[in-house]
């Protein structure tokens, strides 16, 4: 079993991203990242804080813009204009979910697609589908970018994602079809999720919920992707009960130093992307 490794495909994206930053650090541009985090939830305050981190030890500026779970869609929109307009800015990032009583698809499209990173909006939803080019979201790129290190191809593989969400879920299914696998997607009212989950060679979960992913799920040898970021007990684990997994799978990504080390990197190169585009 080969335990697919984050940190080692974060550390080559790093190595690129540095180099096509130093380029503005000699024209003395500082570009910044602006993450805005209203409420309190957990993964995402997890997120912002390694992303933070992570763009500071590439020289990039990210501020963590954080609003109370009570924050009107007014506010939040105000300053995702004030985002919009500020030169120094080449990236909005807009953590999800949203507090429950927002609209996320009206705010998340105040998002200047230029500058919506993460690819949320829906200009730049529609560009992933039509195969234009456009900011991909960050998880999904991460998840490929694994496969990807480790030469994992997708033509003709039965891909089974866990997981229907628009950051992650649905851009995931279509990335997965642009690299010509068979993709099932599953989610709450599957009827059958062992079943479908052991046909897959790549079983991917991005469901939120500890231990979903047994043994019994997977097939002897298949590639398992494990999205999920969950505390428990204080500690973060994925959606995969990694031990007894790891004993069938033919590679596992772990949780942490998986999925989620290489996404904050996938922000860093698509807001490096911005920065191109528009110095
Ligand atoms: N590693 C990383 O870089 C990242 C990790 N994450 C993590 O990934 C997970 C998913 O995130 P996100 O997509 O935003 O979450 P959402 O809660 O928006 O979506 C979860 C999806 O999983 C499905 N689901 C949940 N439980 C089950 C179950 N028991 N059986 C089948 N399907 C299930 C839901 O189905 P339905 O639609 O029917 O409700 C839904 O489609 C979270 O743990 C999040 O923290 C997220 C982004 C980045
Ligand atoms: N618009 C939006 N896009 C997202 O991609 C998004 C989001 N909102 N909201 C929250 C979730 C969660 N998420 C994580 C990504 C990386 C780590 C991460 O860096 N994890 C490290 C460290 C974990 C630790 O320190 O314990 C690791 O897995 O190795 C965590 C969580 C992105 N999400």
């Amino acid at each position: 079993m080969v335990i697919l490794d984050g940190k080692a495909v974060a550390a080559f994206h790093r190595e690129k991203v540095e180099r096509r930053l130093y380029d503005f650090q000699e024209r003395h541009i500082q570009p910044g990242l602006a993450i805005i985090l209203a409420g309190s939830d957990k993964p995402s305050d997890l997120y912002a804080r390694s992303l933070q981190k992570v763009a500071q030890g590439v020289g990039l500026s990210a501020e963590i813009y954080r609003l109370a779970e009570t924050v009107c869609e007014h506010d939040l929109i105000s300053m995702i204009t004030h985002f919009n307009e500020d030169k120094n800015i080449f990236g909005i990032l807009m953590m999800m979910p949203l507090p429950r009583h927002i609209d996320a698809a009206k705010v998340i499209n105040c998002i200047s697609p230029e500058k919506d990173v993460d690819g949320l909006t829906d200009s730049n939803i529609a560009r992933l589908f039509s195969g234009r080019p456009g900011f991909v979201p960050c998880t999904p790129r991460a998840v490929m970018a694994i496969l990807d290190y480790y030469h994992i191809s997708l033509t003709g593989k039965e891909v089974v994602i866990i997981g229907r969400s628009n950051v992650v879920g649905k851009p995931l299914a279509q990335l997965c079809l642009n690299r010509n696998a068979t993709v099932t997607h599953c989610h709450t009212r599957t009827r059958d999720l062992v079943a479908a989950a052991r046909r897959a060679d790549i079983l991917i979960s991005a469901a939120g919920s500890p231990g979903l992913v047994t043994a019994d799920m997977v097939k002897p040898g298949a590639i398992v992707i494990d999205v999920g970021i969950n505390r428990v007990e204080g500690k973060t684990v994925g959606d995969v009960e990694f031990e007894a997994v790891s004993q069938i799978a033919g590679a596992v990504t772990p949780v942490p130093g998986g999925v989620g080390a290489v996404t904050t990197m996938m922000v860093l190169e698509n807001a490096v992307c911005g920065i191109e585009n528009r110095a």
